[in-house]
């Protein structure tokens, strides 16, 4: 008997999907699957919901949602050997695409029944974990924006990018890595576990969940033109051909801004303010067991 618990958000996407548990029921035969449903009921109730989830020690934890609720089940299910599943119910669906898992329910309903498992990295801020991505950059100012505005569409998150644009105001930082110091005003400091942003944008397409590397991008700030020919290249991932943006793939990285006392960062697309200046930048390999 495998079983199976779901943690689905209600309102992710659109809001209007449809996933219950009795839906979920009919793909997985009653003699062979256990099948428990949970909703969520608010922003982190699929941590507390995933915590409980895994005392009655479950086979596979699915997160329907986007890349937010994904990151709240999948943190909890680090150390744990517990497998990941995915119905990819978000607006962006950045990790879902990555993985090539369907968009279509029934279909992403079959990958998890089919369990064929991967073992992919997780990137870590400070105490934070993150599968697709982090920033520090005006990313972060972009989702707190977005995270404000009436529907999670693209049209929203374009507009909230345009705002940003018009409003960021870069800050002395400090990037460390490596042997290198790079002292810079960042318009971004954006660093990806996957090759996709959501949307199908990417600034990262060249990178690999399972590589045991972050893709870091550091652009400087940048002029008018500038900041729409960048905006060009994330929507056709062509970013290797905007020559401000530097490139690198490191295991650990800091970022630290000292005229700051907090830092804003947007975390799987989702906004948090940090309690402090400085972050510290890390990829745990190959922690986490996805269903694909
Ligand atoms: N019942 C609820 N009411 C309001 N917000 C909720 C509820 N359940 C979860 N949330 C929050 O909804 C937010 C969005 O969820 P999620 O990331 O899954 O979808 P999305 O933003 O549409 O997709 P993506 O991140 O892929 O663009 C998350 O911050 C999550 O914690």
């Amino acid at each position: 008997m495998t079983y199976i618990h779901f943690i689905i958000n209600p309102v992710s996407g659109d809001g209007r999907h449809s996933l219950s548990d009795l839906y979920i029921r009919q793909f997985f035969p009653a003699d062979r699957f256990k099948i428990r449903a949970d909703y969520t009921l608010r922003k982190k109730h699929a941590l507390s919901l995933t915590a409980s989830a895994l005392e009655q020690n479950p086979d596979i934890i699915v997160a329907c949602g986007g890349d937010g609720t994904i990151n709240e089940v999948a943190s909890c299910l680090i150390g744990t050997g517990v497998e990941l599943g995915i119905i990819p119910l978000g607006s962006g669906n950045g990790l879902a695409s990555h993985l090539n898992i369907p968009h279509d329910i029934e279909k992403s309903l079959e990958v998890i029944r089919d369990r064929r498992k991967i073992r992919i990295d997780a990137g870590r801020i400070n105490q934070h974990y993150f599968f697709s991505n982090a920033g520090v950059g005006i990313d972060a100012m972009v989702i707190k924006k977005y995270e404000h505005s009436a529907g999670r569409m693209l049209f929203s998150y374009i507009r909230a990018a345009v705002a940003s644009s018009f409003e960021y105001k870069a800050q002395p930082t400090v990037v460390y890595f490596d042997d290198r110091v790079i002292p810079i005003r960042p318009f971004m400091v954006f660093v990806s576990n996957s090759n996709e942003m959501g949307y199908s944008m990417s600034l990262t397409p060249d990178a690999m969940l399972t590589d045991g590397r972050l893709n870091l991008v550091l652009i400087p700030e940048l002029s008018f033109i500038e900041k729409i020919a960048l905006g060009y290249h994330i929507l056709n991932r062509s970013v290797s051909r905007f020559k401000k943006a530097q490139h690198h793939l490191v295991q650990n990285l800091c970022v630290e801004m000292p005229n700051r006392i907090f830092t804003d960062a947007q975390i799987d697309g989702e906004h948090y303010k940090l309690r402090t200046n400085s972050c510290r930048i890390s990829v745990a390999p190959a922690v986490l067991t996805v269903l694909v």
